[in-house]
C-alpha cells in the first residue's frame, strides 16, 4: 500500500511552497517523503524532484510545435500524461517502494477539474496501483476575508472534490500574511447560519433563496472547514500533515518505523 497527496488549488495559492516546506519538515522528522512535479510549466524547485512530468513532455516544445499558448499548451501536456498512464507513469511508479509516500505538486489551472478528466483518471490509476490518495486543496487566506470570496472558494474546492471523489482536506494557506486573524477565523469553521446572514447582507434581496441553497449545498458536502497553515510554524505543518495522514490511514505502519529510531536521538 502506497500513500499519496494530490496538491491542488488555484494558481499561486502556494502549492509548490507547501510541497517544499512539507519536504523539509519530513526531513527534520526523519520521515521519508517524495515530491513529484506534475506541472509542465514549473521551472524552479525548492525540493528534490522525485519524478517529473517534464521528462515525459516539454511545454515549450508543445507550444512551439502546435502553436498553442501557455494554457492550451498545458492542457495538451496533461492530456499527454493521461495517454501515458499505463506506460510512463506505471514505469515511474515502479521506482518506488510499496509503502512510499508521494506528494504530487499539480498545476493551478482550474480547467483541470472542470473540463477534462485527466486528474480523475490519474487518481484512478494511482488507486489501481494500490495508493491511498488524498486531495489537498489549497486556498489563499488573503482571499478569505469576506463571505462572497469564501463561498466562491468553497465552490471551486467542491468542484475538485466532486470530480476526483477523494478524501479531501481544505487548507487555508499563507496564514503568515494575515494581519487580522479574527477576519479569517470567522471562516475556518463557520456556522451555516452565520454564512447565510452574511451572504444575505451582501446581496440584493432577490438572491435570498439562492443564498440559502448555496449554503445548504456547501454545508451538505461538509465543505465548510479549512485548516489554517502557517509555514513559519513547524507545529502548523505537523497539524496539517496529521489531518491528511488520518484521511489516508497513514500511521500504523509508520509507528513501527518510528519505534526503530532511538528516542534519545530526537529532541
Ligand atoms: N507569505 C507567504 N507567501 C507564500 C506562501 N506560500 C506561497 N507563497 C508565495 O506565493 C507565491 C505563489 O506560491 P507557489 O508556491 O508558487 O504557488 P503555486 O500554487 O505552486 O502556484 P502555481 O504552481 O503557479 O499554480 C510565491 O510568490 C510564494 O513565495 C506562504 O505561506 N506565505
Ligand atoms: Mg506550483
Amino acid at each position: 500500500m502506497g500513500y499519496a497527496q494530490l496538491v491542488i488549488g488555484p494558481a499561486g495559492s502556494g502549492k509548490s511552497t507547501y510541497c517544499s516546506s512539507l519536504y523539509r519538515h519530513c526531513e527534520t522528522m526523519q520521515r521519508s517523503i517524495h515530491i513529484v512535479n506534475l506541472d509542465p510549466a514549473a521551472e524552479n524547485f525548492d525540493y528534490p524532484v522525485a519524478m517529473d512530468i517534464r521528462e515525459l513532455v516539454n511545454l515549450d516544445d508543445v507550444m512551439e510545435e502546435l502553436g498553442l499558448g501557455p494554457n492550451g499548451g498545458l492542457m495538451y501536456c496533461m492530456e499527454h500524461l493521461e495517454d501515458n498512464l499505463d506506460d510512463w507513469l506505471t514505469e515511474e511508479l515502479d521506482n518506488f517502494l510499496d509503502d512510499d509516500y508521494l506528494v504530487f505538486d499539480c498545476p493551478g489551472q482550474i480547467e483541470l477539474f472542470s473540463h477534462v478528466p485527466v486528474l480523475r483518471n490519474f487518481v484512478e490509476h494511482l488507486k489501481r496501483k494500490n495508493f491511498n490518495v488524498c486531495g489537498v486543496y489549497l486556498l489563499d487566506s488573503q482571499f478569505m476575508t469576506d463571505v462572497t470570496k469564501f463561498i466562491s472558494g468553497c465552490m471551486a474546492s467542491l468542484s475538485a472534490m466532486i470530480q476526483l471523489e477523494l478524501p479531501h482536506v481544505n487548507i487555508l494557506s499563507k496564514m503568515d500574511l494575515v494581519t487580522n486573524k479574527k477576519d479569517v477565523e470567522d471562516f475556518l469553521n463557520p456556522e451555516p447560519q452565520f454564512l447565510l446572514s452574511e451572504l444575505n447582507q451582501r446581496m440584493a434581496p432577490q438572491f435570498a433563496k439562492l443564498n440559502k441553497a448555496l449554503i445548504e449545498l456547501v454545508d451538505g458536502f461538509s465543505m465548510v472547514s479549512f485548516v489554517p497553515l502557517d509555514l513559519r510554524k513547524e507545529r502548523s505543518i505537523q497539524y496539517v500533515l496529521a489531518q491528511i495522514d488520518n484521511c489516508i490511514q497513514y500511521g500504523e505502519d509508520a509507528e513501527v518505523k518510528i519505534k526503530d529510531f532511538d528516542p534519545e536521538d530526537d529532541d
